[in-house]
């Protein structure tokens, strides 16, 4: 049995947790939450049959055999990296965090300190493993647009691009780099970081962002050119009810990866 530590509970959290709830051989026993929402994550597990102990960080003399971040860019300076400066590795869905400028060089120095590891999950993308074997042989472009409906654009910089409760076809909200992206984004291009990090990097991919009324799925769309040949991949992911920003498939992939560390075979 894997004891896990989550660290946000949220639309991904919660869900994840309900995933797992039956599971024999994964448990999470704490969950970290933001100071101050404890309570609100409290009532949410309410229904749970053993809900994992809320708190506000990991304690001292805990060891989780794995730490999963499913809280935002700021948890990934916050509780990723003293957790692997304490050894424990740690898998993480913010991607999008790693386009701040030697984020990654701290992780990975933090990381050979505590002598453990980081996976970086596709989250609501697939296809990565193409895409970072292809890099391998060389890569000339990496195109990836990003489409949602106009409502999963509130309260961010779109807003100041078009008025998203009146437009009445795809607008574009965004063009430029994975790192502008992700920076202006923090919700919603992790997938625009994670696809730069297996592939091209954060300032050698395009990226587009586009707000779309018409729509009610996310849509991932990206193209690969290099010395393997050429990659196009489309997926249209379902929006989570309980925020509409994030995919179900992000979830889907926590599990999956969750699961890879606990089974005899990983796939
Ligand atoms: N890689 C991917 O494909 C995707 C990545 N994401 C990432 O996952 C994050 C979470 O997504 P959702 O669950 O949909 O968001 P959400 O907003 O529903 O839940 C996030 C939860 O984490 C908590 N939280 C925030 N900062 C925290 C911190 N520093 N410490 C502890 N708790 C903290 C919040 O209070 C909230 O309860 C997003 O912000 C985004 O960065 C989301 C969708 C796709
Ligand atoms: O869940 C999704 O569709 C993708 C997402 O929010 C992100 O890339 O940050």
């Amino acid at each position: 049995m894997l004891n896990i530590t989550m660290i946000g509970c949220g639309a991904i959290g919660v869900a994840v947790l309900e995933l797992l709830e039956n599971d024999a051989q994964l448990r999470v026993e704490h969950v970290i939450a933001s100071a101050g929402s404890e309570a609100l994550v409290q009532q949410r597990l309410a229904s749970f049959k053993r809900p994992p102990q809320v708190l506000t960080a990991l304690p001292a003399d805990a060891r989780p055999d794995l730490l999963v971040e499913c809280a935002g860019h700021k948890a990934i300076e916050e509780h990723v990296l003293p957790a692997l400066e304490r050894g424990i590795a740690c898998l993480i869905v913010s991607v999008g965090a790693l386009s701040e400028l030697g984020l990654v060089e701290r992780l990975e120095a933090a990381a050979a300190r505590g002598n453990t590891r980081i996976e970086l999950l596709p989250g609501a993308i697939g296809g990565i493993d193409a895409l970072s074997a292809a890099k391998v042989g060389g890569l000339d472009s990496v195109d990836y647009t990003g489409r949602k409906p106009a409502r999963a654009w509130k309260n961010t910089p779109a807003e100041e691009v078009c008025n998203l409760d009146a437009i009445d076809q795809a607008t574009v909200i965004f063009e430029g780099s994975a790192r502008e992206a992700a920076r202006l984004y923090p919700k919603n291009a992790n997938v625009a970081a994670t696809l730069s990090l297996a592939g091209l990097g954060l300032d050698r991919t395009r990226v587009t962002l586009i707000a779309d009324p018409l729509s009610e799925e996310n849509v991932h769309h990206f193209e690969a050119r290099g010395a393997f040949g050429g990659f196009e991949m489309s997926l249209r992911g379902k929006p989570l009810q309980a925020n509409p920003k994030t995919s179900a498939l992000t979830v889907y992939s926590v599990v999956r990866a969750l699961g890879n560390h606990a089974h005899a075979i990983s796939i």
